[in-house]
Parts: C-alpha cells; structure tokens; sequence
C-alpha cells in the first residue's frame, strides 16, 4: 500500500519525466534556472518588508569592494574560473582532450560574445543602451569635455546625447543617465554567468556525497593546523574538485544577484536583465538538444 509520500514522490518524478522528454531539461537545471526568479522575488520582499536596512546597509553603496572588483569585472572572473575548472579536469587525465577543448572553446567564444553584445558593444551602442535610447533615454551632462561632438547644447547649461555609451556617460563628471527604460547590467551578467558556469560544468559533477567526503576528510584531519586544513582545501577546491571553486563562484554571483534585486532598479528592468540572461544560454545549450533529438528520430 503506498503511502502519501510515496504518491508524491511518484508525482514530482512524473513531472520531472515528462519535461525531461518533451522539453530536455533535467529536473536539476529546472530548478537552476528558476533560482533567479525566486530570487528576485526573495529580493523584492525583503525590499519590501526591510526598509530600514535598505538606508544603512553596505550593499546601497554602489563603491562596496564587492561590486567594484568582483561584479564589475564579473566576466573576466567567470573567465578564470572556467579555464581554472578545465585545466583541473583536462589534467586528471580524460580522453578525448582535444574534442573536450575544441567545444568548450566555442562555447566560451559563442557566450562571450552576447556578453559583449549585451552590455559593451553591438556594431555601437551595446544592446542595453540602445534598449534605454529607443525608449527615450539621454546621457545629461553641464560639461561633455572630450565628448563634445555627441552632445547637443540645451542652452541651459546642459548638454544632451543619445549616440555616447552608458560606460562613457558615467565617466563624464556630473553626468546623468535620464529616462528610457535601463535594463538591469548587473542582472544580466550575474544571471548569464550563473548559467553559464552551472551547464559548462554540470557534465562532471562528481555528487554531493564525494565533494563532502572530500572536505570532511581535510577537516577531520586532526594531526593538522588550521592553516594547513585550509592550505589543503585550497589545493581540493583548485585540483581535485573544481567544482568547489565553481559552487563558490554561483554562490557569490546568487548573493550579489539578491543585492540587485533588494536595492536597484524597478522590476520591468531587472525582468528585462534577467530575459536578456536566459536568452545566450537557451540558445548555446537546449536549442542543440532539440536538434539533436530530431535528429536521432530521423535516423530511426
Ligand atoms: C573553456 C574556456 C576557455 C577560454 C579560452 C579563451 C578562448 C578565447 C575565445 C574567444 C575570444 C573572446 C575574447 C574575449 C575575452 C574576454 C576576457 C575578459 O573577460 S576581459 C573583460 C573583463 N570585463 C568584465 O568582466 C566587465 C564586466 N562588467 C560589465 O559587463 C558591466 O560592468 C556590467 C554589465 C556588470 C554593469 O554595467 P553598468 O554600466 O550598468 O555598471
Ligand atoms: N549588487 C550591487 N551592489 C552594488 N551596486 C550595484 C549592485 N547592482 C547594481 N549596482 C549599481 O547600480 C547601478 C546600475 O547597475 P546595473 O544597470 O548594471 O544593474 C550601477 O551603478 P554604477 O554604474 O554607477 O556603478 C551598479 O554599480
């Protein structure tokens, strides 16, 4: 007699069969993907239920170490992180490198260049800047300085531009980024880079059991020091169990998400951030998964 456990249990695989073979997503990316919704959700009651933090917190300031170093060079972190994780895997001997190599290379390339198209440059203006100009967006300075020749004097003191990127715009002293609908940078970058480093890497996870195993061997070691243990697990996180260092690059990525999604911007800009996130990794990993299996029909 199967119990009301049982029933459910058997319902949620049901599910998780029937998206798996109509839609080839895996129960597990599934509930990647949909971590940025709740995200945002997350972000938005604690926006709503907590305003007294959102006045004194760290995270309002735009200057934090974390935004600045990390999330503004979030990219070239991800990059790092990536080659650090082949590197790790190439080198505890796998067949079949070059093929390995070749295809993460392309991949690389493919996803690097929606970043670029996103958020630096689009034949001009980058795809988020021409979002917030064709949606009435000005960049509003008193002095454009070297910049003189994509501004147009108001007369009053200010000068207006809708050709200078949002990147120049910020670095033009006094400036401001007025009206238009300004899609969320940060929560492209953070959802794209989540993405991408979960599907790149998800083909060698090892299972939580052996990563755990790993970490509690190291600090169940009584015979070492402190420093040593964390010597050790630096060198497990980097040479044995890559992963660990990916876990903790989406982790960070997922807590500076919520920062965005808790203090900046309205909703419509983050949705958009976040669409814009979706967008390169549906296409560079499940739209080949159609192909493939419509391919493998035909064959049979
Ligand atoms: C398996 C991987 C192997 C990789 C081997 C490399 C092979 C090369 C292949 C292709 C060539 C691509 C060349 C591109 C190299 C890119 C390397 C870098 O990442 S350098 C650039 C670093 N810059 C950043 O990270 C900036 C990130 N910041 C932003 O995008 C924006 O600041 C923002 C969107 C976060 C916010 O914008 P804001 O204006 O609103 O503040
Ligand atoms: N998690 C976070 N922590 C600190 N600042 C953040 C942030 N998310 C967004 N911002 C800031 O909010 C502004 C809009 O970001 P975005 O459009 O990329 O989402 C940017 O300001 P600056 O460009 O003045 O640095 C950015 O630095």
């Amino acid at each position: 007699m199967p119990t009301v456990y049982d029933r459910h249990f058997n319902q949620v695989r049901n599910i998780a069969r029937h998206l798996h073979n109509h839609y080839h997503i895996a129960a597990n990316e599934l509930l990647f993907l949909s971590s940025f919704i709740i995200n945002l959700v997350l972000g938005r009651l604690i926006h709503w239920t907590a305003p007294q933090e959102e006045v004194y917190n760290y995270y309002t300031d735009k200057r934090n170490i974390l935004n600045q170093l990390f999330v503004k060079n979030g990219w070239a972190w991800t990059t790092i992180v990536i080659v650090v994780f082949y590197v790790s895997i190439l080198t505890q001997s796998r067949p079949r490198k070059s093929k390995v190599i070749r295809e993460a290379v392309i991949r690389y390339a493919v996803i690097t260049m929606w970043w670029i198209l996103f958020t630096q440059w689009c034949f001009g203006l980058p795809i988020m800047d021409r979002i917030f100009v064709l949606t009435g967006g000005k960049c509003v300075v008193e002095d454009p300085g070297r910049h003189v020749k994509l501004f147009a004097n108001l007369g009053n003191g200010k000068s207006v531009s809708s050709t200078i990127s949002s990147y120049n715009c910020k670095r033009i002293k006094g400036s401001s980024w007025e009206g238009g609908h300004d899609p969320s940078g940060h929560v492209f970058l953070l959802i794209h880079s989540s993405l991408y480093l979960f599907l790149e890497t998800a083909e060698y996870w090892p299972g939580w059991g052996a990563l755990i195993n790993s970490i509690s061997s190291v600090v169940h070691n009584h015979e070492k020091t402190i420093i040593e243990k964390l010597k050790q697990l630096a060198i497990l996180g980097v040479k044995i169990h890559p992963q660990l260092l990916v876990i903790g690059m989406i982790s960070f990525w997922w807590f500076m998400l919520l920062t965005t999604n808790i203090y900046f911007h309205s909703i419509a800009e983050k949705l958009v951030g976040m669409v814009y996130g979706y967008l390169g990794i549906v296409v560079v990993y499940f739209v080949p998964r159609i192909f493939r299996q419509q391919s493998q029909i035909g064959k049979n």
